[in-house]
C-alpha cells in the first residue's frame, strides 16, 4: 500500500522548473490499439464521494495526473485515507460529517475542478481552512461557487474571489435553489455537495445540461438524488440533505477528453486506422465527437455498455477529409474541453469553422480562446475572435513552423503538439510541463503509436 502523500505536487513545482520545450513533425498514420487513462472529473468526484462515505471505496482505474492527486491530498489532509494497492485506489472514508480540521494548507495545484469542488465540501464544516493553487489557478474566478455556498452560509475572509484565501463552513446550512448563471459542472457540483449536510433538499437548476458525473455518482454511493428534465433541455437537479454515502467500487473509464487529442491526431495524418477502448461516453461529454462526424470525420463506436453507472465504448478513427461547419453555442457544455483540439482540426478542414458561444474558455487554465487563435496564427493560420466566438479559416492544410505559447494551459500544450502532427513545418510548444496534469503519459503514447515527438 503506498500513500498518496508519496506524489509531489508537480504542477506548482513547474513554476520554479526550467520550462520543457518539444517539437512536433509530421507523422506516419497513427495506428493501433490504445486505452487512454482514466476520466479526470470521475476520478475527483470518485476520491471525494470516497471520503465522504462510510466503509471502504476500491477506486478501478483512476487517473493518476496531477489535478486529480491535488484532490487525493486534499481529502487525506481532512482525515481520509487514500492508498494504492496494486492497479486499484482504497479510501477509507469518514462518513458525510466526519472529516477533520487540515494542518496546512490546502493546496490545489493547476486544479479548477478539485479546489472548486472541496469548497462545496467544505461549507458543511465548521471549521477554518485556507486554500491555494498554482498562478493559473489564483487567477481564475471562485465567485462562481462561492456565490451560492455563501447563501448556504460558508464565509471567506476578505471577501475575495480568487485562492488564496481562508474559509469557513457552518454545521447550519442553508438548502437552497440556485439556478446556474454559466453553465457549469464545477458550480452545480459544488452546490450539490453542500447540499448533502444541509437539512431538507438542495436544488440546482440547470438552463444547458452539464456533465452530470456527480449526479450519477452520488446515486450510486447511495444518495437520495432527483433530476427533472424540461422540454428545453435543462434540469433540476435535487439531492436530499443529512445524506449518507455508502463506500463502493468504482470503475473509472477513459476520458474522452484525452482521447480527443488521438482521435484528432488520426484524422489529420494520412492513412491512420486507431482504436481507442473503453472511452466514457456519457452524453454530456460527446460534443466533439458529435462534431467531427458532422465535420466528415469516419469515427465508429464499437461496444458501446455500462459500466459502473457510465456508459463506456471503443472508438475507431480513420483519417478523414473535413469539412468547416458553425457549432452551435448550446453544444458547448458538451465539449468545452475540446475547443483547442477542435480549432485546430477547423484547421485541417475546408471552409470556415464557426465556434460559437465559447465565452468560458476565456476562464479555463488560460484564457483559451486568445492561447488558440494566437497558436493558430504563429502556424499560419487564419483565426479571429469575435465576441464570444472563435472563427477558424480551414485550407485543408496546415503550414506550421510555429512556436506556440502555452500559458500554463496543457490543453493548448496537447492541441498544438497534435497540429505538428499534421501540418507541413514542424511545430515547437514552449512548455510541455503541464500536460502532467491531466495526461502524464501523453507524449510516450502518441510516440507509440507513430507520431514524430522527438
Ligand atoms: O466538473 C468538472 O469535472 C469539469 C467541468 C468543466 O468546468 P466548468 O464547470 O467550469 O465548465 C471542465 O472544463 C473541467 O475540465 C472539468
Ligand atoms: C478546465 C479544465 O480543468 P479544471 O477546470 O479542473 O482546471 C481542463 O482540464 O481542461
Amino acid at each position: 500500500m503506498r500513500s498518496v502523500k508519496s506524489y509531489q505536487a508537480s504542477s506548482n513545482s513547474n513554476l520554479t522548473s526550467m520550462p520543457q520545450p518539444l517539437t512536433a513533425r509530421r507523422s506516419a498514420p497513427i495506428s493501433g490499439r490504445v486505452k487512454v487513462p482514466g476520466d479526470k472529473s470521475i476520478s475527483h468526484r470518485a476520491l471525494i464521494l470516497a471520503g465522504l462515505a462510510t466503509g471502504r471505496t476500491r477506486i478501478e482505474g483512476l487517473l493518476e495526473a496531477d489535478d486529480v492527486m491535488a484532490t487525493a491530498r486534499a481529502m487525506e489532509a481532512l482525515g481520509a485515507t487514500v492508498s494504492r494497492s496494486g492497479a486499484a485506489f482504497e479510501v477509507l472514508g469518514q462518513g458525510v460529517g466526519g472529516l477533520t480540521a487540515p494542518d496546512g494548507v490546502l493546496d490545489f495545484g493547476n486544479s479548477g475542478t478539485a479546489s472548486r469542488l472541496m469548497l462545496g465540501v467544505l461549507a458543511g464544516y465548521p471549521m477554518r481552512v485556507a486554500m491555494t493553487g498554482d498562478a493559473s489557478l489564483c487567477r481564475r474566478p471562485m465567485s462562481r461557487v462561492l456565490a451560492p455556498l455563501s447563501e448556504m452560509g460558508l464565509t471567506v475572509e476578505g471577501d475575495k474571489d480568487t485562492l488564496p484565501f481562508t474559509v469557513e463552513g457552518t454545521a447550519d446550512l442553508l438548502p437552497i435553489v440556485y439556478e446556474l448563471p454559466v453553465p457549469s459542472a464545477q458550480v452545480k457540483s459544488a452546490v450539490l455537495l453542500a447540499g448533502l449536510h444541509a437539512p431538507g433538499r438542495t436544488t440546482v437548476i440547470e438552463p444547458l445540461p452539464t456533465r452530470d458525473h456527480t449526479e450519477r455518482m452520488l446515486r450510486f454511493f447511495g444518495a437520495e438524488i432527483d433530476v427533472k428534465t424540461r422540454d428545453d433541455g435543462g434540469r433540476a437537479v435535487t439531492v436530499g440533505g443529512d445524506a449518507e454515502l455508502t463506500g463502493a467500487h468504482v470503475i473509472v473509464p477513459g476520458d474522452p477528453s484525452s482521447a480527443a487529442f488521438l482521435v484528432a491526431a488520426a484524422l489529420i495524418c494520412p492513412g491512420s486506422d486507431l482504436v481507442i477502448e473503453n472511452v466514457l461516453l456519457n452524453p454530456t461529454r460527446t460534443g466533439f465527437f458529435e462534431t467531427l462526424r458532422e465535420m466528415g470525420a469516419d469515427i465508429e463506436i464499437l461496444g458501446e455498455h455500462d459500466e459502473a453507472g457510465e456508459p463506456v465504448g471503443d472508438l475507431h478513427v480513420r483519417s478523414s477529409k473535413l469539412k468547416g461547419m458553425r457549432v452551435p453555442p448550446e453544444r458547448a457544455p458538451s465539449m468545452i474541453d475540446e475547443y483547442p483540439i477542435l480549432a485546430v482540426l477547423a484547421a485541417f478542414a475546408q471552409g470556415e469553422t464557426r465556434m460559437e458561444g465559447s465565452a468560458e474558455l476565456k476562464v479555463k487554465e488560460s484564457d483559451r480562446l486568445a492561447a488558440t487563435a494566437a497558436g493558430l496564427a504563429a502556424c499560419g493560420v487564419e483565426a479571429r475572435i469575435e465576441g464570444d466566438d472563435l472563427i477558424v479559416s480551414g485550407r485543408g492544410a496546415v503550414p506550421g513552423g510555429g512556436v506556440v505559447e502555452t500559458h500554463m494551459d496543457h490543453r493548448i500544450a496537447m492541441a498544438f503538439l497534435t497540429l505538428g502532427l499534421g501540418s507541413e513545418a514542424p511545430v515547437t510548444v514552449d512548455d510541455i510541463g503541464m500536460i502532467a496534469t491531466s495526461f502524464p503519459d501523453f507524449v510516450p503514447l502518441m510516440r507509440g503509436l507513430g507520431a514524430q515527438l522527438p
